[in-house]
């Protein structure tokens, strides 16, 4: 028999307190390795939350959180090294082009040689290779996302963390970058993303949690959450969304 393979990510009774508001209320998630997850929710639902104590990024109020079996609290290196993070907000080194961003982030990490050949490739994917002088500081909120994910996936680690990977993304480049993070998964890599976009979700995620309140609503294979119906239309089911009253002003 052979033994179960440890998660890629295991979330146990995750809590996070802001004050007064809990964001999230005891989370608990099993993902495991080589899986396409995807976490949808209605804004303020907890996701961004849930995603940054994923990263090691903030001390979570309660719970735990282990990658690829290492407990972030307790073998924190070892956690972090199995991870590449796509969050906004991650400062970059704003005076650099997208090469030397990535030469600069293969010195910390101590990479081998591959990553140069590795940093042309996703350049080349994500459209960056187009404008090779281009400091990151003039770059659109997009050209930023992307950067940020060739970044997150440099030192091919076992485990992205994408937070709304599409937002502020290009039509053309979020096809390549699905193509990216498809060859990623069939290469045994795991990926754990939060996005507004059911048809993405649908298309791609194995699994799905719903998320709303800060509290898994539904979790599971992405076929039996959708239960015979859209993901779009039984999120709208699940989240209660009620019908807009008319506003005469607008009329
Ligand atoms: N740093 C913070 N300080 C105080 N409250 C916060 C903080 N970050 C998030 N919150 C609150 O926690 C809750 C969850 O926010 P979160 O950003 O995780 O939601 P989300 O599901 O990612 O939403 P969206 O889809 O809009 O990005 C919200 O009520 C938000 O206002």
């Amino acid at each position: 028999m052979r033994a179960p393979s440890v998660p890629a990510v295991e979330v146990v009774d995750l809590t996070q307190r802001f004050g007064s508001v809990l964001a999230v209320d005891r989370i608990s998630l099993s993902i495991p390795p080589g899986t396409f997850y995807g976490i949808v929710g209605p804004n303020g639902a907890g996701k961004t939350t849930t995603l940054t104590a994923v990263c090691g990024l903030r001390e979570p109020t309660s719970g735990s959180i282990t990658i690829a079996g290492h407990d972030l609290r307790t073998a924190r290196e070892a956690a972090l090294a199995q991870l590449g993070v796509m969050m906004d907000g991650l400062s970059l080194p704003e005076r650099l082009t997208a090469t030397e961003v990535l030469r600069y982030s293969a010195g910390l990490r101590g990479l081998d040689d591959g990553w140069r050949k590795r940093a042309g490739d996703l350049l080349e994917i994500l459209g960056l290779d187009a404008v090779p002088r281009t400091l990151v500081v003039e770059y659109s909120t997009g050209m930023r996302k992307k950067i940020n994910l060739a970044l997150a996936l440099l030192h091919r680690p076992r485990v992205l963390v994408l937070d709304e990977p599409f937002e502020a993304i290009d039509p053309v480049s979020a096809h390549a970058i699905e193509q990216v993070l498809r060859q990623y998964v069939d290469g045994g890599g795991t990926v754990v993303m939060s996005s507004h976009i059911m048809d993405f979700v649908e298309r791609n995620c194995r699994r799905v949690a719903v998320v709303a309140g800060g509290r898994v609503l539904v979790e599971g294979p992405v076929e039996e959450v959708a239960a015979g119906a859209t993901l779009n239309e039984r999120f709208v089911d699940l989240v209660g969304a009620d019908p807009v009253r008319p506003l005469e002003w607008l009329a």
